[in-house]
């Protein structure tokens, strides 16, 4: 039987670098992007909403903003204030459905709480739903055929077929079940052949469902849940969790640290996800990925 202190010392984790993964993955799509550009006489389109001045959401729209024109996407921002009504951002929704220019529509969540979030996602065109939040791209994902499928979990499949391990037949655990995340997530991993099991806040027995995971996804939000004693020796551990910790003297705007307590699974573990630089930044390079594809499905290419 293998314990608890059964750590891979001699075999420390190899650490995922997501950073490199999304840099590689954006140097792919520059000469497609420049292929459309040549095909059809202007760039890709991502229009970004983004309502009221939360200022993590800020700097997230920005980052996205600068990392499409690295790579040729033209990106525009509608930044619009807080108390705006939920009929403008419908009719925002709208106006960027109709325009030529636009191919992909991201609505930065969460919007302020007297908007109602699920009718602005169901207004975006599913065509250039490049977050993939809409009915009918969920339901293309529910039914084995993603069309345009939400960032951070494309992100996490890219990241584990980059790794090389072999995913069919194993046991994948996604701890967590939401829309964002967790549940696509789980409809990936289905494709990939894996077999799925997905826990959430009441699932009981949380660690041994851990234990039996050859695949280990984390997004919950909460720092450090998942221990080193509950990762099954060899697993790859991928940690979606981006959690800033409290101000303290070493750090005055404080840590950011995932759902995993990293030094004890990166002891046990066959690979795992830093946070920061593993999984956020492949989000945003799928999001220029989802762009391109939305465009490209678009203009018929
Ligand atoms: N419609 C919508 N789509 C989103 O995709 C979406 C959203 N709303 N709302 C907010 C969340 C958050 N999110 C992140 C993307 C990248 C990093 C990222 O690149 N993080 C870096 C830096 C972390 C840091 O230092 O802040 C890293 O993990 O290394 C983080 C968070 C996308 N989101
Ligand atoms: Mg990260």
């Amino acid at each position: 039987m293998k314990s608890a202190v059964a750590l891979n010392t001699e075999n420390e984790a190899r650490i995922i670098d997501g950073r490199s993964a999304a840099a590689a993955l954006c140097e792919d799509l520059k000469p497609r992007v420049a292929g459309f550009r040549a095909r059809h006489g202007h760039a890709p389109g991502l229009a970004v909403i983004l309502v009221g001045s939360d200022p993590a959401s800020a700097i997230y729209v920005r980052r996205k903003g600068e990392q499409c024109r690295a790579i040729g996407i033209a990106s525009t921002q509608h930044t619009l204030p807080a108390e705006t009504s939920e009929q403008d951002v419908l009719d925002l929704v709208a106006r960027l459905n109709d325009s030529a220019e636009v191919h992909g529509i991201l609505v930065q969540l969460p919007l302020p709480p007297h908007i109602d979030t699920r009718r602005v996602l169901a207004a975006v065109s599913p065509a250039k739903d490049v977050d993939g939040f809409h009915v009918t791209n969920a339901g293309w994902l529910a039914i084995g055929k993603p069309t345009l499928a939400p960032c951070t979990p494309w992100g996490c499949i890219r990241l584990l077929r980059a790794l090389g391990v072999p995913l069919r037949g194993k046991r994948a655990l996604v701890v967590g079940r939401s829309v964002i995340v967790g549940r696509p997530m789980a409809q990936l991993l289905l494709i990939e052949d894996c077999t799925v099991t997905i826990a959430h806040r009441h699932s009981e027995n949380l660690a041994d469902l851990c234990r039996e995971a050859d695949i280990l996804v984390v997004a919950v939000g909460i720092p450090g849940l998942i221990r080193g004693d509950w990762i099954k020796p060899g697993a790859v551990v991928i940690d979606v969790g981006i959690n800033r910790l409290p101000p303290d003297d070493a750090t005055p705007k404080g840590r950011i640290v995932g759902d995993v307590v990293f030094d004890e699974a990166s002891a046990v573990a066959r690979a795992i996800t830093p946070v920061p630089g593993g999984v956020g930044p492949m989000t945003i390079a799928c999001l220029l990925e989802n762009t391109l594809r939305a465009a490209e499905m678009i203009a018929g290419d």
